[in-house]
Order: structure tokens, then C-alpha cells, then sequence
């Protein structure tokens, strides 16, 4: 059924959605914009179509009351995808309720905003079951539509490795599974970023050199992640955009500094502030970890995986409701 044919059609009231979207660490050094990891750290909600209105429950990270709340009508970024998708396929959106339990840290570089939209899209396609198909080439168009850029939110629907792209269709992605032998540590500190302050501080134009070693080493890393974890800390220099925002995170970048006198492939985890070491191996790992605990600084360092699934949605029957 096309967009236009279901302009009449509606969402059945008291249809039930379950949606899992997993964190994201985007640009893993010099593939900005471009390159992303799934982390198996993740948000769930349930969403449910009502009459009207927008309600919204958030247990967890940006729950009423928090330092980091989120809001709970309709400016809430999950609230908003939703509503999108429902404006983009010209269906009348129903009421909403969401119930939210938030485990993704707000504006710390782990792809909060991005699994944020997705939630809210992968929710939407499962309340159109039935009344407008929407693929996961719309989920991802939809979903950048609203990031601006597309290298969270293609790992956040597709799980492992994505390289992200855009041409004149849209955006596309090509998912790659990472070798065994790579272990993830992310190193999160208490104070946040906003990915638009740090997009602020890029230049519009770069040295063409710089253009050629940042290609050189995202080809190398895309390499090193999939076949040749011994080239993780060649692969992970940048020139693009790490430079550029230092002076806004100066204890990011001197931790940087210290993993990578180490030997470590550490990078700044998307606009930051968190960072992201990609080790070779799980001694290695241990070995990043006691250099983040060095730090006077206080850093949560996180062991984590690659989810490999991504976003999920699935419909709950109404008995089964939670
Ligand atoms: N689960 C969520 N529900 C509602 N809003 C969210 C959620 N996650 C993130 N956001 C919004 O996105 C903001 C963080 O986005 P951003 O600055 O891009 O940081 P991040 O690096 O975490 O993506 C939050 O302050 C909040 O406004
Ligand atoms: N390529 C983006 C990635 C932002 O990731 P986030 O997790 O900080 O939202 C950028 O570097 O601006």
C-alpha cells in the first residue's frame, strides 16, 4: 500500500508496540559522520495508541526529577520521530502512550539522541503494521532525517559495524561484523556534551592533507575491525574533527592522550565526552582500564560488546501487556 492510498487509514486503538534500540559509539576516530558501533547498552519502551494526546512515563536515564530529565509530552525526541514517520507516510497519528526505561547516557557520545529517533520511528512502523509498510531503508531515512547525520543511527537499527552513507536517494549503509578479538572499553565522565555544540566547532573546509590521512586511516580501519585488530592504533588517528573540539573537553583529550602513550587505540566515543578504546585483545582491555582509574579525574569505565542485533519492534498482545 503507497503513502498516498493510506491517507484514510488508521492505527487500531490499543495496538501494542515493544521497541529495544542499542547505544552507539559513531566516528571511531577518523571515520566521521561515516563510521558506527552498536553497544550492548540499550533503551526499551512500550508504546501504545490511545485516543489522543501524548503521555509519557521515563523510569532511568532523563527521568522526571534528574539532573538530565527529558520531557514528557510532545517535544520529547522519541514522541517526535514517532509523530514524524506518521506525518512522512500521511497517516492521522493516534494518541500515544509511552512507557520508557532509559539505560543510554544523555550527551555523553554514546548515541543517546540517535537511538532516541529510532525508538521513536522503529515504535511508528510497528503501529502501521498493517496500514503502510515502512522498510528499513525508510527507517534509516527517516531516522537521519531527524539526526542530520546517519553514522548513530545506522548501527542503532542494524546492530555491529556500519559504514553510513549518503548519495542522492538518501542515506545507506552496509553493516560489517567485528573480528572476536576486538574488546570495547568506554571511559564515561560525569559532564556532558551537546553533539550540536560540538558540531559548532568543526571548520567547513580542511587542509587537504588532512582529507587524505583521514581516508587513509578510516580504509585502514574498516580493515583492522574486521580482519587486523593488530592495526587498531594506526587506524584510529584523526584529523577531522578531534583537534577541533579538544579545547571544549580538555580532560577527554588528556585521557586520549594517556591511552595512546600506552598504546592504546583511543578515541574520542562520537562528539564526546566519553572516550572509546578499541583493544586487540581482552588483557589489553584491563591494561586501558587501569590507565582510565589512574586518572585524578573521575571516569566510569565501562566493559562493553557489540550488539549485533540492533533496534528491535515487535507487537505485544494486549494480554500480555507489562
Ligand atoms: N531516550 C530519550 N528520550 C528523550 N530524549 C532523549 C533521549 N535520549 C536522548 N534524548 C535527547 O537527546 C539529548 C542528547 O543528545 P546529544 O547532545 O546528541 O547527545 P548524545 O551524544 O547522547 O546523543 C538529550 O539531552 C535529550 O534531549
Ligand atoms: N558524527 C557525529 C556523531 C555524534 O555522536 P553522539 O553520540 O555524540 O551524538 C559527530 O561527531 O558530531
Amino acid at each position: 500500500m503507497t503513502a498516498a492510498q493510506s491517507s484514510a487509514s488508521t492505527v487500531p486503538l490499543g495496538r501494542r508496540v515493544r521497541v529495544r534500540v542499542p547505544a552507539t559509539s559513531a566516528n571511531l576516530g577518523p571515520g566521521f559522520d561515516t563510521l558506527g558501533l552498536a553497544l550492548n547498552v540499550h533503551d526499551e519502551l512500550e508504546v501504545v495508541a490511545t485516543e489522543s494526546g501524548v503521555r509519557i512515563s521515563v523510569t532511568g536515564v532523563g527521568e522526571p526529577g534528574t539532573e538530565h530529565s527529558v520531557p514528557t509530552d510532545e517535544t520529547n525526541l522519541v514522541a517526535r520521530a514517532l509523530l514524524h514517520v506518521f506525518d512522512r507516510v500521511g497517516v492521522v497519528p493516534p494518541g500515544i502512550e509511552i512507557t520508557a526505561t532509559n539505560s543510554i547516557p544523555h550527551g555523553r557520545g554514546m548515541g543517546s539522541s540517535g537511538a532516541a529517533i529510532v525508538e521513536g520511528v522503529l515504535a511508528a512502523k510497528g503501529l502501521l503494521e498493517g496500514v503502510v509498510d515502512v522498510s528499513d531503508s525508510d527507517v534509516l531515512r527517516y531516522a537521519t532525517e531527524l539526526e542530520g547525520h546517519p553514522d548513530n543511527v545506522a548501527p542503532a537499527i542494524f546492530g555491529g559495524l556500519t559504514i553510513a552513507w549518503v548519495d542522492e536517494t538518501g542515506p545507506r549503509h552496509k553493516q560489517l561484523a567485528v573480528h572476536r578479538g576486538v574488546s570495547l572499553l568506554v571511559a564515561v565522565p560525569e559532564a556532558t556534551m551537546s553533539t550540536s555544540l560540538a558540531r559548532s566547532l568543526q571548520p567547513t573546509e580542511v587542509p587537504h592533507a588532512d582529507a587524505v590521512f583521514n581516508l587513509s586511516r578510516s580504509a585502514l580501519l574498516v580493515a583492522a575491525l574486521t580482519q587486523s585488530p593488530e592495526l587498531l592504533f594506526d587506524a584510529t588517528e584523526d584529523r577531522l574533527h578531534q583537534t577541533y573540539r579538544a579545547s571544549a573537553m580538555p580532560e577527554t583529550s588528556a585521557l586520549i592522550g594517556d591511552l595512546r602513550a600506552a598504546g592504546h587505540a583511543a578515541v574520542v566515543s562520537g562528539a564526546g565526552p566519553s572516550v572509546l578504546v578499541l583493544a586487540s585483545d581482552p588483557a589489553a582491555r584491563l591494561d586501558a582500564v587501569e590507565v582510565v582509574e589512574r586518572r585524578a579525574d573521575a571516569w566510569h569505565a565501562r566493559l562493553l560488546a557489540v550488539d549485533i542485533r540492533g533496534g528491535t519492534v515487535e507487537a505485544v498482545p494486549n494480554d500480555a501487556a507489562a
